[in-house]
């Protein structure tokens, strides 16, 4: 799909193509709409950080909630979004030992219980077996630092979607 195409979607369209690109926020697409025309996928992704980072507090901590946990049940609930699915199935976080997905649970619920939101990661950029290791890493850093890195990986995962969805080298 090229820039013209985008630039030419009515606001239904726009939101059903690019309404998952920030996880369950269509919002966010619905919002960037009213910012076409775009020059291309960098000024497209800029209109959509720009949203994330114009957040309250608030509607930041809310955009981390709407992610999946990673290697979590849902899965096997089949309550992940194609891209979600798409991606940790890809990343081979199902494939993690009996012992490394205890582990991974538990850091996972203690990160969730530290800063009130999942741990977020972009995985088709990062090596699965160093998941655990940056869970681990993360799990210790300062709540305000922590949300801005949870955040960076969202626009990671952001990117890499609308580059899927442009056709366009990630
Ligand atoms: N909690 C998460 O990090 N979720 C995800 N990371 C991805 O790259 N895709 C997801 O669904």
């Amino acid at each position: 799909m090229d820039i013209e195409k985008v630039n030419s979607m009515g606001f239904g369209e726009f939101v059903d193509v690019f309404g998952n690109v920030i996880e369950r926020c269509p919002l966010i697409a619905a919002a960037v709409w009213s910012k076409r025309p775009f020059s291309g996928l960098g000024d497209l992704e800029k209109h959509f950080f720009a949203f994330i980072d114009g957040l309250p507090l608030s509607g930041q901590e809310g955009v981390l909630r709407c992610h999946p946990e990673l290697a979590g049940r849902q899965p096997q609930c089949g309550r992940l979004s194609a891209e979600s699915q798409r991606e940790q199935s890809a990343a081979g976080l199902q494939n993690l030992g009996a012992a490394e997905r205890l582990r991974f649970t538990e850091l996972t619920a203690q990160y969730r219980t530290r800063f009130g939101f999942p741990f977020v990661l972009a995985v088709r950029l990062s090596d699965p077996a160093a998941a655990p290791r940056e869970l681990a890493r993360r799990l210790r850093c300062p709540p305000a630092q922590e949300l801005r890195t949870a955040l960076g990986e969202v626009k990671k995962i952001c990117h890499l979607r609308l580059a899927d969805l442009l056709g366009e080298q990630p």
